[in-house]
């Protein structure tokens, strides 16, 4: 007879089996908490615990533009990117930022700007890493149409690899260069964009020809001497927004050129949208608070470490990126706002992928592995094409398994909570909302916890040590 498994998990409630409300909509999303692994009661524990901790006072602090990032003294206000309300910080400066932004855009978009020699521009190459490339990127694959007349080409680390397939075929004056970097430090961004410096020089793209060809996005005011380009073709960004809270801004600028002003206004009205929203509505039916105390609740409580995004539409592919460095650079901490040191769980690992294509790879660990996860799993009701088929089949998978990866023998160590959301259709505008939405799940974890989620101090041992190892291959050259 097998003996019993050493680490067997007897079987947890589900949300769903107590009486009460499960599932919330907002903003054109449906999220439904049914299979997480908590009761009625212990989620009534949970908002009572974030009302006494003041969780929805602190968020307003952050909209209103109090000094929430203390370790950098400087407020959070991303949400400032995309109001509509003249009331909120730095409304004007946004705006004025934003009509430059869209004017520049749409005069690449309607071929009034050209490259030197007169050429429209069919080509953008955004030069930038983490949150001044995974959003954009995110977003452009999302919403990018067929056939797509500007194409936007990513360049993030520096692979030789990823430029020369970026730059193949290219033409470099039909090419408009974005080099994004808030700090302008970014050993990687700046080493890519002299390289492709030297491409365009190559074609003989050089000093006042290059200002066809080169623009700069920074929250650093010398970025434009840096790169030697003139202080108009320079878009700014502010220190008062995080890095990977900033595709909001002139950092979207790519997809501004390549999808236009008018689908970068909706996506900015989404979240403005799921911002009002979140604002307003009380923690007990606030969707990002209940993601952020569901959350703390599978950390701290039952253990869970992994948080696996699954979605079930390709446009949604690069989101998962997007979610991972927001999540994870934000509440990879173990240290209070204070300096006090955390114990305990705190953010989770975030990973996933394709969740039809996650299916046929990894689903066999969720299913029978020995770990702990829980899972975002996001499905499209209305599909981003015109294949019915591939439809019916995606979504009877996506529903089918969102029941699977709950469904275990109590002998089993494993176990999941999954969480479903359901956007009605994936619109610039609710994906401006559910871009939202995970910001504030993670602002609001950040309170949860006690920590800082907007600095990112832990990034910066690893690269000194790369640029001693540099110097050091350097003088060995
Ligand atoms: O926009 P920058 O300043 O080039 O930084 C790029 C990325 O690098 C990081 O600082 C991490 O190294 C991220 O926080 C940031 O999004």
């Amino acid at each position: 007879m097998n003996s019993p498994r050493k680490f067997a998990q007897p079987l947890l409630p589900f949300l769903r089996d107590g009486d009460g409300v499960t599932a919330f909509e907002a903003c054109g999303l449906r999220v439904d908490f049914s299979r997480q692994r908590l009761t009625q009661d212990d989620l009534a524990r949970l908002v009572d615990f974030a009302n006494g901790l003041g969780l929805m006072e602190a968020h307003h602090a952050m909209v209103q533009g109090e000094i929430v990032n203390k370790s950098e003294n400087r407020a959070a206000l991303h949400t400032s990117l995309r109001s509509q309300d003249p009331a909120s910080p730095h409304f004007d400066e946004v705006k004025e930022a934003r009509d430059r932004a869209y004017a520049f855009a749409e005069s690449v978009r309607s071929g009034k700007w050209t490259g030197c020699r007169g050429d429209t521009i069919t080509d953008v190459i955004n030069i930038g890493i983490g949150g001044s490339e995974v959003g954009p990127r995110a977003v452009y694959h999302a919403l990018m149409g067929l056939p797509q007349p500007i194409k936007v080409h990513f360049l993030s680390g520096v692979d030789g690899v990823q430029l020369d397939r970026i730059l193949y075929g290219l033409d470099p004056f039909r090419t408009l260069v974005v080099v994004s970097s808030k700090s302008f430090h970014t050993r990687e961004t700046l080493v890519n964009a002299s390289v492709v410096d030297e491409w365009l020089a190559a074609a003989g793209i050089t000093g006042s020809s290059r200002d066809r060809h080169v623009i700069a996005v920074s929250a650093n005011p010398d970025a434009y001497k840096d790169l030697r380009i003139p202080v108009e073709n320079l878009y700014p960004l502010w220190d008062w927004v995080g890095g990977r809270f900033s595709v909001w801004g002139s950092i979207g600028i790519p997809d501004m050129i390549a999808l236009g002003t008018d689908v970068f206004n909706q996506f900015l009205s989404g979240a403005y949208e799921m911002d009002r929203y979140v604002y307003d509505a009380p923690v007990a039916e606030n969707i990002s608070a209940l993601l952020a105390l569901i959350a703390f609740w599978n950390a701290t409580r039952l253990n869970i470490t992994l948080q696996c995004v699954l979605p079930y539409d390709e446009r949604l592919r690069i989101f998962v990126s997007w979610e991972q460095q927001l999540e994870m650079e934000s509440l990879g901490k173990t240290t209070r706002a204070d300096g006090t040191v955390i114990v305990g769980n705190t953010g989770q690992a975030v990973w996933g992928g394709h969740g039809d294509e996650s299916q046929h790879s990894f689903y066999q660990w969720l299913r029978e592995g020995t770990g702990r996860t829980s899972i975002d799993l996001i499905s499209c009701e209305k599909p981003g094409h015109s294949h019915e088929e591939l439809h019916r089949v995606m979504i009877a998978n996506a529903r089918a398994q969102a029941e699977a990866l709950v469904t275990r023998d109590p002998s089993m160590p494993w176990f999941n909570g999954v969480t479903t959301i359901s956007i009605s259709d994936l619109t610039p505008k609710t994906l401006g909302a559910l871009m939202a939405m995970y910001e504030h799940k993670i602002t609001m974890l950040g309170t949860l916890f006690g920590l800082n989620p907007f600095d990112q101090p832990g990034v910066e041992f690893g690269k000194k040590l790369s640029r001693e190892a540099e110097n050091r291959l350097r003088e060995d050259a």
